[in-house]
């Protein structure tokens, strides 16, 4: 017989929907947490039938089993840092901003999941309206896409100036930190996004990779920061930790399906396992 080592690890939520094409979604963010050696929880919003191509379905689950969930896995595991991301539609969002207030959610990322990077609508005119009013000002950290910050800023963006411009408009919704992110942007804004916590005015910058495999980036950065949130680090350490890992994940960026493939999350695994 032996007997096991007990280990603590920190705790992180996602509260996000299911990506049946494993890129996104709560698969990434799952993914992402165990590669940071956070445990990973979770609250499922909705089913989305997906895959490189695109997305077929979306089914919702009621807002109260989303509740349910949530309150199963603070009540008793107890986490570290909380991040969102496609909430669908109003009710749901009024839930986990309910909850996030109920029950003191800490380090609420908020990734507000709304159109992806080729710009198509993800959810309902009324549950963008629900995100800025409900849940964005209980955000730790924002992270909208360059469309989103478009819509909440009500601005174009096409050069780092509007990034910078936007972020700091996004700023007066109420989150404590903003990032912008640019992999929806031209040329080598790809790989620039903008921070403003309402001090710091930073741009954060890689080099843009040259793939078409980014699906998922945006779950992957945000599930990064909550981890690294979940470890200890303070935000912007958090963020620039996170950014670096979507960098490396984008390097070993995985050719699957027909369309966008993932980014490779576990890159240190695949690139060893590569002949
Ligand atoms: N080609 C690229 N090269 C370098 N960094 C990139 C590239 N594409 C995206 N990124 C980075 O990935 C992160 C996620 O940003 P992005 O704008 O892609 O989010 P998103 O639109 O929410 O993601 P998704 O494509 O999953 O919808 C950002 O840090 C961004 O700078
Ligand atoms: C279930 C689900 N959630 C989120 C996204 C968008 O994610 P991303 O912004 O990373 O493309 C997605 N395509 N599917």
């Amino acid at each position: 017989m032996s007997v096991s080592n007990y280990l603590t690890v920190p705790v992180a939520l996602t509260i996000a929907g299911s990506d049946s094409g494993g890129g996104a979604g709560i698969q990434a963010d799952l993914r992402t947490f165990a590669f940071h050696k956070v445990h990973g929880t979770s609250a499922l919003t909705c089913v989305t039938a997906q895959n490189t191509q695109g997305v077929d379905r979306v089914d919702a689950l009621p807002a109260a089993a989303v509740i349910a969930q949530i309150l199963a896995v603070v009540r008793d595991i107890g986490v570290q840092a909380v991040k969102t991301g496609m909430l669908l539609n109003p009710e749901i969002i009024a839930a986990v901003a309910e909850q996030a207030m109920e029950e003191h959610l800490p380090n609420l990322v908020v990734d507000p999941v709304m159109v992806s990077r080729t710009g198509s609508q993800l959810i309902a005119d009324e549950a963008i309206l629900a995100l800025r009013e409900c849940l964005i000002p209980l955000a730790t950290i924002l992270t909208p896409n360059r469309y989103e910050a478009q819509i909440l800023s009500a601005s174009e963006i096409d050069t780092l100036e509007s990034m910078q411009a936007a972020a700091q408009r996004i700023f007066t919704l109420g989150a404590r930190a903003v990032l912008v992110k640019g992999g929806g942007m031209p040329g080598e804004l790809r790989g620039v996004d903008v921070w403003f916590d309402g001090n710091r005015l930073e741009v954060l910058k890689t080099a843009t990779v040259e793939t078409i495999h980014t699906h998922g980036t945006g779950c992957t950065l945000s599930a990064a920061i909550t981890a690294n949130l979940a470890l200890g680090h303070d935000m912007f350490t958090a963020v620039k930790l996170a950014k670096s890992y979507v960098t490396s994940a984008l390097h070993y960026s995985l050719q699957l399906g027909q369309g966008q493939g993932p980014v490779g999350h576990f890159f240190p695994l695949l690139e060893s396992s590569q002949p």
